[in-house]
Protein backbone atom coordinates (compact mmCIF):
# COMPACT_ATOMS: atom_id res chain seq x y z
CA UNK A 1 0.00 0.00 0.00
CA UNK A 2 2.67 2.51 1.09
CA UNK A 3 4.28 1.93 -2.87
CA UNK A 4 0.98 3.58 -3.61
CA UNK A 5 0.80 6.68 -1.59
CA UNK A 6 1.34 9.67 -2.71
CA UNK A 7 4.06 12.40 -0.63
CA UNK A 8 1.62 14.80 1.36
CA UNK A 9 1.92 18.20 3.21
CA UNK A 10 -0.72 17.69 5.98
CA UNK A 11 -1.77 21.91 7.18
CA UNK A 12 -3.25 22.28 10.34
CA UNK A 13 -5.33 25.60 10.91
CA UNK A 14 -7.01 25.67 13.92
CA UNK A 15 -9.03 28.77 15.38
CA UNK A 16 -7.21 30.18 18.50
CA UNK A 17 -8.71 29.22 21.29
CA UNK A 18 -8.31 26.66 23.91
CA UNK A 19 -11.25 24.44 23.23
CA UNK A 20 -9.96 24.30 19.08
CA UNK A 21 -6.45 23.89 19.74
CA UNK A 22 -6.91 20.97 22.01
CA UNK A 23 -8.52 18.95 19.58
CA UNK A 24 -6.25 19.84 16.64
CA UNK A 25 -3.05 19.26 19.04
CA UNK A 26 -5.10 15.38 19.27
CA UNK A 27 -5.64 15.61 15.43
CA UNK A 28 -2.14 16.10 14.69
CA UNK A 29 -1.36 13.19 16.49
CA UNK A 30 -3.86 11.25 14.92
CA UNK A 31 -2.56 12.03 10.93
CA UNK A 32 0.80 10.83 12.36
CA UNK A 33 -0.71 7.58 13.16
CA UNK A 34 -2.48 7.47 9.93
CA UNK A 35 -0.07 8.28 7.89
CA UNK A 36 3.35 7.94 9.30
CA UNK A 37 4.92 9.33 6.25
CA UNK A 38 3.13 12.63 5.96
CA UNK A 39 4.35 16.01 6.84
CA UNK A 40 2.37 17.97 9.46
CA UNK A 41 2.69 21.67 10.24
CA UNK A 42 0.04 23.27 12.36
CA UNK A 43 -0.42 27.07 11.80
CA UNK A 44 -1.12 29.19 14.46
CA UNK A 45 -2.52 33.31 14.12
CA UNK A 46 -0.63 34.60 16.85
CA UNK A 47 3.57 34.41 16.87
CA UNK A 48 3.01 35.07 20.59
CA UNK A 49 1.22 31.44 20.94
CA UNK A 50 3.75 29.49 18.91
CA UNK A 51 6.33 28.29 21.03
CA UNK A 52 4.22 27.18 24.07
CA UNK A 53 2.39 25.48 21.23
CA UNK A 54 5.42 23.69 19.89
CA UNK A 55 6.00 22.93 24.00
CA UNK A 56 2.48 21.59 23.97
CA UNK A 57 3.18 19.11 20.88
CA UNK A 58 6.38 18.08 21.80
CA UNK A 59 4.94 17.00 25.33
CA UNK A 60 2.51 15.12 23.45
CA UNK A 61 5.74 13.33 22.07
CA UNK A 62 4.93 15.04 18.28
CA UNK A 63 8.56 16.42 18.01
CA UNK A 64 8.30 15.95 14.35
CA UNK A 65 5.30 18.34 14.16
CA UNK A 66 6.28 22.01 12.62
CA UNK A 67 4.42 25.01 13.35
CA UNK A 68 4.00 28.19 11.64
CA UNK A 69 2.65 31.42 13.02
CA UNK A 70 0.97 34.25 11.08
CA UNK A 71 0.71 37.38 12.39
CA UNK A 72 -2.13 38.30 14.07
CA UNK A 73 -0.70 40.06 16.87
CA UNK A 74 -2.65 42.90 17.40
CA UNK A 75 -6.01 40.51 18.29
CA UNK A 76 -5.83 38.62 21.42
CA UNK A 77 -6.36 34.67 21.69
CA UNK A 78 -10.09 33.90 21.95
CA UNK A 79 -9.95 32.84 25.79
CA UNK A 80 -8.28 36.08 26.83
CA UNK A 81 -10.62 38.51 24.72
CA UNK A 82 -14.44 39.44 26.15
CA UNK A 83 -16.87 37.05 24.71
CA UNK A 84 -18.15 39.89 22.13
CA UNK A 85 -15.57 40.66 20.35
CA UNK A 86 -15.28 36.93 19.19
CA UNK A 87 -17.10 37.93 15.94
CA UNK A 88 -14.63 40.47 15.48
CA UNK A 89 -12.11 37.69 15.87
CA UNK A 90 -13.75 35.30 13.20
CA UNK A 91 -14.02 38.50 11.25
CA UNK A 92 -10.00 39.28 11.47
CA UNK A 93 -9.10 36.19 10.70
CA UNK A 94 -9.50 36.46 7.43
CA UNK A 95 -6.85 39.47 6.97
CA UNK A 96 -4.21 36.21 7.60
CA UNK A 97 -5.31 35.07 3.64
CA UNK A 98 -2.26 37.10 1.57
CA UNK A 99 0.35 35.10 4.75
CA UNK A 100 -1.46 31.91 4.62
CA UNK A 101 -1.62 32.05 0.88
CA UNK A 102 2.40 32.37 0.71
CA UNK A 103 2.25 29.61 3.12
CA UNK A 104 0.82 27.11 1.01
CA UNK A 105 2.24 28.73 -2.36
CA UNK A 106 5.99 28.17 -0.71
CA UNK A 107 4.85 24.22 0.37
CA UNK A 108 4.05 23.45 -3.35
CA UNK A 109 7.27 25.38 -4.52
CA UNK A 110 9.58 23.36 -2.57
CA UNK A 111 7.94 20.30 -3.69
CA UNK A 112 5.82 19.76 -6.39
CA UNK A 113 5.16 16.41 -7.00
CA UNK A 114 4.04 16.33 -3.43
CA UNK A 115 0.33 16.54 -2.57
CA UNK A 116 -0.84 19.96 0.14
CA UNK A 117 -4.02 19.21 2.56
CA UNK A 118 -5.61 21.91 4.28
CA UNK A 119 -7.40 20.90 7.39
CA UNK A 120 -8.96 24.24 8.53
CA UNK A 121 -11.22 25.10 11.64
CA UNK A 122 -15.01 25.07 10.66
CA UNK A 123 -14.88 28.97 11.48
CA UNK A 124 -11.87 29.33 9.17
CA UNK A 125 -13.54 28.79 5.97
CA UNK A 126 -11.84 31.44 3.75
CA UNK A 127 -9.31 29.09 3.76
CA UNK A 128 -10.81 26.98 0.94
CA UNK A 129 -10.18 29.50 -2.00
CA UNK A 130 -6.33 29.39 -0.71
CA UNK A 131 -6.20 26.16 -0.94
CA UNK A 132 -8.29 25.67 -4.35
CA UNK A 133 -6.08 28.82 -6.24
CA UNK A 134 -2.97 26.31 -4.67
CA UNK A 135 -4.37 23.16 -6.20
CA UNK A 136 -4.26 22.01 -2.58
CA UNK A 137 -7.47 19.53 -1.27
CA UNK A 138 -9.24 21.14 1.88
CA UNK A 139 -11.04 20.00 4.60
CA UNK A 140 -12.80 21.33 7.37
CA UNK A 141 -12.89 20.10 10.84
CA UNK A 142 -15.73 20.40 13.16
CA UNK A 143 -14.56 20.72 16.42
CA UNK A 144 -17.72 19.97 17.67
CA UNK A 145 -20.04 17.14 18.34
CA UNK A 146 -22.38 16.17 14.86
CA UNK A 147 -25.75 16.84 16.64
CA UNK A 148 -24.80 19.86 17.85
CA UNK A 149 -23.40 21.07 14.86
CA UNK A 150 -26.25 19.84 12.85
CA UNK A 151 -28.40 22.15 14.92
CA UNK A 152 -26.45 25.56 15.05
CA UNK A 153 -25.31 25.60 11.57
CA UNK A 154 -29.12 24.61 10.52
CA UNK A 155 -30.52 26.91 12.81
CA UNK A 156 -28.37 29.88 11.18
CA UNK A 157 -29.02 29.12 8.06
CA UNK A 158 -33.09 29.24 8.65
CA UNK A 159 -32.80 33.00 10.34
CA UNK A 160 -34.62 34.76 11.46
CA UNK A 161 -36.40 32.28 13.61
CA UNK A 162 -40.01 32.09 14.84
CA UNK A 163 -40.71 30.26 17.77
CA UNK A 164 -44.67 28.74 17.21
CA UNK A 165 -46.02 29.37 20.67
CA UNK A 166 -43.63 32.40 21.83
CA UNK A 167 -45.71 35.75 21.98
CA UNK A 168 -42.79 37.84 23.33
CA UNK A 169 -38.91 37.79 23.44
CA UNK A 170 -39.39 36.35 27.05
CA UNK A 171 -41.54 33.08 26.40
CA UNK A 172 -39.47 30.44 26.31
CA UNK A 173 -41.90 28.98 23.10
CA UNK A 174 -41.17 26.01 21.62
CA UNK A 175 -40.23 25.72 17.64
CA UNK A 176 -39.42 22.94 15.21
CA UNK A 177 -36.18 23.12 13.96
CA UNK A 178 -36.02 24.08 10.43
CA UNK A 179 -35.27 20.95 8.01
CA UNK A 180 -35.70 18.33 11.40
CA UNK A 181 -39.17 17.91 11.70
CA UNK A 182 -38.29 15.91 14.67
CA UNK A 183 -36.49 18.33 16.96
CA UNK A 184 -37.85 20.43 18.68
CA UNK A 185 -36.44 23.29 20.89
CA UNK A 186 -37.36 26.35 22.43
CA UNK A 187 -36.91 30.08 23.00
CA UNK A 188 -34.30 29.62 25.72
CA UNK A 189 -31.67 27.04 23.77
CA UNK A 190 -30.89 29.82 21.46
CA UNK A 191 -28.15 32.52 22.44
CA UNK A 192 -29.23 36.12 21.86
CA UNK A 193 -27.84 36.56 18.85
CA UNK A 194 -29.12 33.79 17.02
CA UNK A 195 -32.62 34.55 18.52
CA UNK A 196 -32.71 38.59 16.69
CA UNK A 197 -30.02 37.41 13.70
CA UNK A 198 -32.03 38.42 10.79
CA UNK A 199 -30.09 37.40 7.69
CA UNK A 200 -27.95 40.34 7.53
CA UNK A 201 -26.10 40.98 10.68
CA UNK A 202 -22.86 40.26 11.18
CA UNK A 203 -23.08 36.91 12.95
CA UNK A 204 -25.79 35.45 10.32
CA UNK A 205 -23.15 36.84 7.43
CA UNK A 206 -19.96 35.36 8.88
CA UNK A 207 -21.96 31.86 9.60
CA UNK A 208 -23.50 31.52 6.59
CA UNK A 209 -19.85 31.96 4.74
CA UNK A 210 -18.71 29.25 7.07
CA UNK A 211 -22.09 27.02 5.85
CA UNK A 212 -21.02 27.50 2.34
CA UNK A 213 -17.47 26.22 2.77
CA UNK A 214 -18.65 23.63 4.73
CA UNK A 215 -21.18 22.82 1.67
CA UNK A 216 -18.17 23.44 -1.04
CA UNK A 217 -14.99 21.68 0.98
CA UNK A 218 -13.99 18.19 0.07
CA UNK A 219 -14.45 16.74 3.39
CA UNK A 220 -15.64 17.20 6.33
CA UNK A 221 -13.80 15.62 9.56
CA UNK A 222 -15.89 15.68 12.50
CA UNK A 223 -14.58 15.38 16.16
CA UNK A 224 -17.28 12.56 17.13
CA UNK A 225 -17.09 8.60 16.43
CA UNK A 226 -20.27 7.02 14.20
CA UNK A 227 -20.81 4.92 17.04
CA UNK A 228 -20.93 7.86 19.52
CA UNK A 229 -23.11 10.30 17.52
CA UNK A 230 -24.70 7.87 14.31
CA UNK A 231 -28.30 10.16 14.65
CA UNK A 232 -26.06 13.47 14.45
CA UNK A 233 -23.84 12.43 12.06
CA UNK A 234 -27.28 11.27 9.92
CA UNK A 235 -28.46 14.54 10.22
CA UNK A 236 -25.32 16.19 9.36
CA UNK A 237 -25.32 14.11 6.59
CA UNK A 238 -28.78 15.43 5.77
CA UNK A 239 -28.06 19.13 6.06
CA UNK A 240 -24.41 18.94 4.33
CA UNK A 241 -25.31 17.31 0.87
CA UNK A 242 -22.95 15.56 -1.15
CA UNK A 243 -19.50 16.72 1.16
CA UNK A 244 -17.74 13.33 2.74
CA UNK A 245 -18.00 13.13 6.22
CA UNK A 246 -15.54 11.50 8.37
CA UNK A 247 -16.50 10.92 12.07
CA UNK A 248 -12.29 11.00 13.04
CA UNK A 249 -12.95 11.45 16.84
CA UNK A 250 -13.42 11.33 19.51
CA UNK A 251 -10.23 13.60 19.70
CA UNK A 252 -8.37 13.09 22.99
CA UNK A 253 -5.85 13.99 25.46
CA UNK A 254 -5.15 10.94 27.36
CA UNK A 255 -5.23 11.49 31.34
CA UNK A 256 -0.96 11.41 32.94
CA UNK A 257 0.02 8.07 33.96
CA UNK A 258 0.31 8.97 37.26
CA UNK A 259 -3.54 9.71 38.22
CA UNK A 260 -4.48 6.68 37.10
CA UNK A 261 -2.52 4.93 40.03
CA UNK A 262 -3.08 7.58 42.85
CA UNK A 263 0.40 8.92 42.84
CA UNK A 264 -0.47 12.76 42.88
CA UNK A 265 2.08 14.77 45.12
CA UNK A 266 2.74 16.63 42.41
CA UNK A 267 -0.63 18.29 42.08
CA UNK A 268 -2.81 19.87 45.33
CA UNK A 269 -5.95 18.88 43.51
CA UNK A 270 -5.27 15.71 42.68
CA UNK A 271 -3.75 14.69 45.54
CA UNK A 272 -7.11 16.15 47.31
CA UNK A 273 -9.03 13.93 45.12
CA UNK A 274 -6.99 11.08 45.90
CA UNK A 275 -8.35 11.06 49.72
CA UNK A 276 -12.05 11.03 48.84
CA UNK A 277 -13.88 8.14 48.30
CA UNK A 278 -14.81 6.62 44.99
CA UNK A 279 -17.62 8.46 42.97
CA UNK A 280 -18.14 11.14 45.43
CA UNK A 281 -16.64 14.13 43.97
CA UNK A 282 -18.39 16.85 41.32
CA UNK A 283 -16.42 18.36 39.11
CA UNK A 284 -17.24 22.22 38.45
CA UNK A 285 -15.60 23.58 35.40
CA UNK A 286 -17.07 25.98 32.43
CA UNK A 287 -14.81 25.42 29.78
CA UNK A 288 -12.05 27.81 28.53
CA UNK A 289 -14.36 30.91 26.69
CA UNK A 290 -17.69 31.20 28.49
CA UNK A 291 -18.49 31.86 31.89
CA UNK A 292 -21.58 32.67 34.22
CA UNK A 293 -22.65 35.84 36.33
CA UNK A 294 -21.74 37.01 39.55
CA UNK A 295 -25.32 36.66 40.86
CA UNK A 296 -25.51 33.29 39.46
CA UNK A 297 -21.71 32.38 40.71
CA UNK A 298 -23.19 33.59 44.68
CA UNK A 299 -25.99 30.66 44.35
CA UNK A 300 -24.44 28.01 42.74
CA UNK A 301 -21.88 28.59 45.88
CA UNK A 302 -24.51 28.26 48.08
CA UNK A 303 -26.53 25.60 46.41
CA UNK A 304 -22.87 23.43 46.55
CA UNK A 305 -22.14 23.63 50.14
CA UNK A 306 -26.33 23.38 51.01
CA UNK A 307 -25.65 19.42 49.14
CA UNK A 308 -22.89 19.07 51.63
CA UNK A 309 -21.73 16.65 48.79
CA UNK A 310 -17.52 17.37 47.93
CA UNK A 311 -16.32 19.06 44.96
CA UNK A 312 -13.81 20.61 43.28
CA UNK A 313 -14.77 24.06 41.38
CA UNK A 314 -12.65 25.66 38.54
CA UNK A 315 -13.77 29.47 38.94
CA UNK A 316 -13.48 32.16 35.66
CA UNK A 317 -14.40 35.56 36.58
CA UNK A 318 -17.53 36.26 36.18
CA UNK A 319 -19.32 38.09 33.01
CA UNK A 320 -18.46 42.23 33.78
CA UNK A 321 -14.96 41.17 35.69
CA UNK A 322 -13.27 40.51 32.13
CA UNK A 323 -9.77 42.19 33.47
CA UNK A 324 -9.28 40.83 36.87
CA UNK A 325 -5.97 38.84 36.71
CA UNK A 326 -5.26 35.32 36.80
CA UNK A 327 -5.23 35.38 41.29
CA UNK A 328 -7.47 37.11 42.81
CA UNK A 329 -10.82 36.31 43.77
CA UNK A 330 -13.56 39.51 44.59
CA UNK A 331 -16.23 39.40 47.39
CA UNK A 332 -19.20 40.23 44.55
CA UNK A 333 -18.34 36.25 43.51
CA UNK A 334 -18.74 34.32 46.19
CA UNK A 335 -20.51 34.09 49.49
CA UNK A 336 -18.45 36.02 52.76
CA UNK A 337 -15.81 33.00 53.78
CA UNK A 338 -17.33 30.46 51.47
CA UNK A 339 -14.13 29.32 50.35
CA UNK A 340 -12.40 29.13 53.73
CA UNK A 341 -15.47 27.20 55.17
CA UNK A 342 -15.58 24.54 52.06
CA UNK A 343 -11.79 23.99 52.53
CA UNK A 344 -10.95 24.16 55.75
CA UNK A 345 -14.13 21.62 56.61
CA UNK A 346 -12.74 19.34 53.29
CA UNK A 347 -16.37 19.51 51.43
CA UNK A 348 -14.36 20.87 48.43
CA UNK A 349 -11.78 22.87 46.75
CA UNK A 350 -12.21 26.20 44.90
CA UNK A 351 -9.53 26.65 42.07
CA UNK A 352 -8.58 29.97 40.34
CA UNK A 353 -9.16 29.67 36.31
CA UNK A 354 -7.45 26.53 35.43
CA UNK A 355 -7.24 22.93 36.64
CA UNK A 356 -5.46 19.75 34.85
CA UNK A 357 -9.78 18.87 33.53
CA UNK A 358 -8.84 15.37 32.06
CA UNK A 359 -6.74 14.11 35.24
CA UNK A 360 -9.60 15.14 37.21
CA UNK A 361 -11.94 13.15 35.14
CA UNK A 362 -9.53 10.13 34.71
CA UNK A 363 -9.35 10.51 38.87
CA UNK A 364 -11.80 7.60 40.29
CA UNK A 365 -12.77 10.02 43.15
CA UNK A 366 -14.81 12.12 40.36
CA UNK A 367 -18.57 10.91 40.59
CA UNK A 368 -20.24 13.57 37.73
CA UNK A 369 -19.58 17.05 36.12
CA UNK A 370 -21.41 20.30 36.09
CA UNK A 371 -20.29 21.37 32.77
CA UNK A 372 -21.74 24.35 30.31
CA UNK A 373 -20.95 21.25 27.71
CA UNK A 374 -18.39 21.99 25.71
CA UNK A 375 -18.07 18.89 23.51
CA UNK A 376 -14.56 18.69 24.60
CA UNK A 377 -15.71 18.23 28.18
CA UNK A 378 -18.35 16.41 27.11
CA UNK A 379 -16.29 13.86 25.93
CA UNK A 380 -13.64 13.73 28.17
CA UNK A 381 -16.42 13.17 31.13
CA UNK A 382 -17.47 10.28 28.90
CA UNK A 383 -14.61 9.03 28.09
CA UNK A 384 -14.39 8.44 31.91
CA UNK A 385 -17.90 6.91 32.82
CA UNK A 386 -18.50 10.02 34.54
CA UNK A 387 -22.38 11.45 34.35
CA UNK A 388 -23.18 15.36 33.98
CA UNK A 389 -25.26 17.80 34.90
CA UNK A 390 -25.51 19.81 32.31
CA UNK A 391 -25.35 23.65 31.95
CA UNK A 392 -25.30 25.02 28.90
CA UNK A 393 -23.97 28.66 28.05
CA UNK A 394 -23.89 29.16 24.72
CA UNK A 395 -23.43 28.36 21.08
CA UNK A 396 -24.01 24.80 20.42
CA UNK A 397 -24.15 23.54 24.20
CA UNK A 398 -27.78 24.11 24.53
CA UNK A 399 -28.10 21.17 21.37
CA UNK A 400 -25.40 18.87 23.16
CA UNK A 401 -26.88 19.32 26.36
CA UNK A 402 -30.22 18.28 24.75
CA UNK A 403 -28.48 15.24 23.23
CA UNK A 404 -27.30 13.93 26.39
CA UNK A 405 -30.18 14.22 28.80
CA UNK A 406 -32.88 13.24 25.90
CA UNK A 407 -30.67 10.51 23.64
CA UNK A 408 -28.15 9.14 25.61
CA UNK A 409 -29.53 9.40 29.26
CA UNK A 410 -26.28 10.99 31.14
CA UNK A 411 -26.85 14.16 31.93
CA UNK A 412 -29.56 16.31 34.15
CA UNK A 413 -29.93 19.92 32.32
CA UNK A 414 -30.34 22.28 35.48
CA UNK A 415 -29.98 25.52 34.49
CA UNK A 416 -29.74 27.07 31.00
CA UNK A 417 -27.65 30.23 29.63
CA UNK A 418 -25.95 33.35 30.93
CA UNK A 419 -29.09 34.68 32.70
CA UNK A 420 -30.71 31.55 33.93
CA UNK A 421 -32.08 32.39 37.15
CA UNK A 422 -30.75 29.63 39.44
CA UNK A 423 -32.18 28.23 42.67
CA UNK A 424 -30.26 26.63 45.48
CA UNK A 425 -31.98 24.34 46.51
CA UNK A 426 -32.54 22.86 42.84
CA UNK A 427 -28.98 22.78 42.63
CA UNK A 428 -28.24 20.90 45.95
CA UNK A 429 -31.31 18.38 44.80
CA UNK A 430 -29.68 17.72 41.09
CA UNK A 431 -26.08 16.81 42.86
CA UNK A 432 -27.84 14.96 45.05
CA UNK A 433 -29.44 12.99 41.93
CA UNK A 434 -26.06 12.45 40.47
CA UNK A 435 -23.94 11.71 43.68
CA UNK A 436 -26.42 10.42 46.26
CA UNK A 437 -27.77 7.01 46.70
CA UNK A 438 -30.67 7.05 43.46
CA UNK A 439 -31.53 5.25 41.11
CA UNK A 440 -30.98 8.04 38.65
CA UNK A 441 -27.44 8.36 39.42
CA UNK A 442 -27.02 4.04 38.85
CA UNK A 443 -28.71 4.71 35.67
CA UNK A 444 -26.92 7.17 34.74
CA UNK A 445 -23.61 5.74 35.89
CA UNK A 446 -24.49 2.59 33.68
CA UNK A 447 -25.52 4.38 30.60
CA UNK A 448 -22.11 6.39 31.31
CA UNK A 449 -20.13 3.62 31.74
CA UNK A 450 -21.84 2.34 28.18
CA UNK A 451 -20.60 5.55 26.34
CA UNK A 452 -16.92 5.29 27.92
CA UNK A 453 -17.00 1.90 26.26
CA UNK A 454 -18.00 3.55 23.02
CA UNK A 455 -15.51 6.02 23.06
CA UNK A 456 -12.47 3.42 23.88
CA UNK A 457 -13.38 1.68 21.28
CA UNK A 458 -13.27 4.17 18.58
CA UNK A 459 -10.18 5.23 20.01
CA UNK A 460 -8.33 1.84 19.57
CA UNK A 461 -6.53 1.54 16.33
CA UNK A 462 -8.32 -2.13 15.34
CA UNK A 463 -12.19 -1.25 14.50
CA UNK A 464 -13.49 -0.15 11.29
CA UNK A 465 -14.83 2.48 12.84
CA UNK A 466 -11.25 3.44 15.16
CA UNK A 467 -10.30 6.84 14.00
CA UNK A 468 -7.16 5.85 12.83
CA UNK A 469 -9.42 4.06 10.65
CA UNK A 470 -11.59 6.61 9.08
CA UNK A 471 -8.26 9.04 8.76
CA UNK A 472 -6.48 6.48 6.72
CA UNK A 473 -9.69 6.31 4.40
CA UNK A 474 -9.55 10.04 4.53
CA UNK A 475 -6.20 9.82 3.00
CA UNK A 476 -6.97 6.79 0.63
CA UNK A 477 -9.82 8.68 -0.47
CA UNK A 478 -7.52 12.05 -1.32
CA UNK A 479 -4.36 11.23 -1.74
CA UNK A 480 -4.29 7.28 -2.78
CA UNK A 481 -5.58 6.01 -6.01
CA UNK A 482 -8.11 9.33 -6.53
CA UNK A 483 -6.46 12.94 -6.07
CA UNK A 484 -9.56 15.59 -5.57
CA UNK A 485 -6.98 18.40 -5.79
CA UNK A 486 -6.40 17.26 -9.46
CA UNK A 487 -9.84 16.55 -10.57
O1 LIG B 1 -9.58 24.39 33.87
C1 LIG B 1 -9.66 23.90 32.74
C2 LIG B 1 -10.68 24.27 31.83
C3 LIG B 1 -10.69 23.67 30.58
N1 LIG B 1 -9.73 22.75 30.24
C4 LIG B 1 -9.77 22.12 28.90
O2 LIG B 1 -10.21 23.06 27.94
C5 LIG B 1 -11.07 22.45 27.00
C6 LIG B 1 -12.37 23.20 26.99
O3 LIG B 1 -13.12 22.80 25.87
P1 LIG B 1 -14.71 22.75 25.87
O4 LIG B 1 -15.20 21.98 26.99
O5 LIG B 1 -15.15 22.25 24.53
O6 LIG B 1 -15.18 24.21 26.14
P2 LIG B 1 -14.88 25.62 25.38
O7 LIG B 1 -13.53 26.02 25.67
O8 LIG B 1 -15.97 26.54 25.77
O9 LIG B 1 -15.09 25.19 23.84
C7 LIG B 1 -15.47 25.88 22.68
O10 LIG B 1 -15.19 24.91 21.65
C8 LIG B 1 -15.94 23.70 21.74
C9 LIG B 1 -15.47 22.80 20.62
O11 LIG B 1 -15.61 23.45 19.40
C10 LIG B 1 -17.45 23.99 21.64
O12 LIG B 1 -18.17 22.79 21.83
C11 LIG B 1 -17.85 25.01 22.71
O13 LIG B 1 -19.22 25.37 22.55
C12 LIG B 1 -16.96 26.24 22.60
O14 LIG B 1 -17.28 27.17 23.63
C13 LIG B 1 -11.24 20.99 27.44
O15 LIG B 1 -10.39 20.18 26.68
C14 LIG B 1 -10.78 20.99 28.90
O16 LIG B 1 -10.18 19.78 29.31
C15 LIG B 1 -8.76 22.38 31.13
O17 LIG B 1 -7.91 21.53 30.84
N2 LIG B 1 -8.75 22.97 32.36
Amino acid sequence: MAGSERRVHVVLFPFMAQGHVLPFRCLAGLVRRARPGASVTVVVAAPGAADSLRASLAADGLHGVRVHALPLDDHPAADTCHRDQLIALFVASESLRPAFRRFVAGLRAADPGAGVHVMADMFLGWTLGVARDAGASHSVVVTCGAYGSALYFSLWSSVPLVPDTASSPDDDGAFTVPRFPGVTLRRSQLTDHLAAADGTDACSTFINKQVAALRSTDALLVNTAESLEPEGLAMLRRFLGSVPVYPIGPLLRAAAPSTVKNNNAGSPILAWLDKQLPGSVLYVSFGSTYTISAPQMMELAAGLEKSAHRFVWVIRPPAGFDDVDGESFRPEWLPEGFRERVEAGGQGLVVRCWAPQVEILAHAATGAFLTHCGWNSVQESLAHGVPLLGWPLSAEQFYNAKMLAEEMGVCVEVARGMRAALSRDKFAAAVETVLGDTVERAEMRRKAAKMKGVISAARESGGDGSSVKVMERLFADMHGTRRVADK
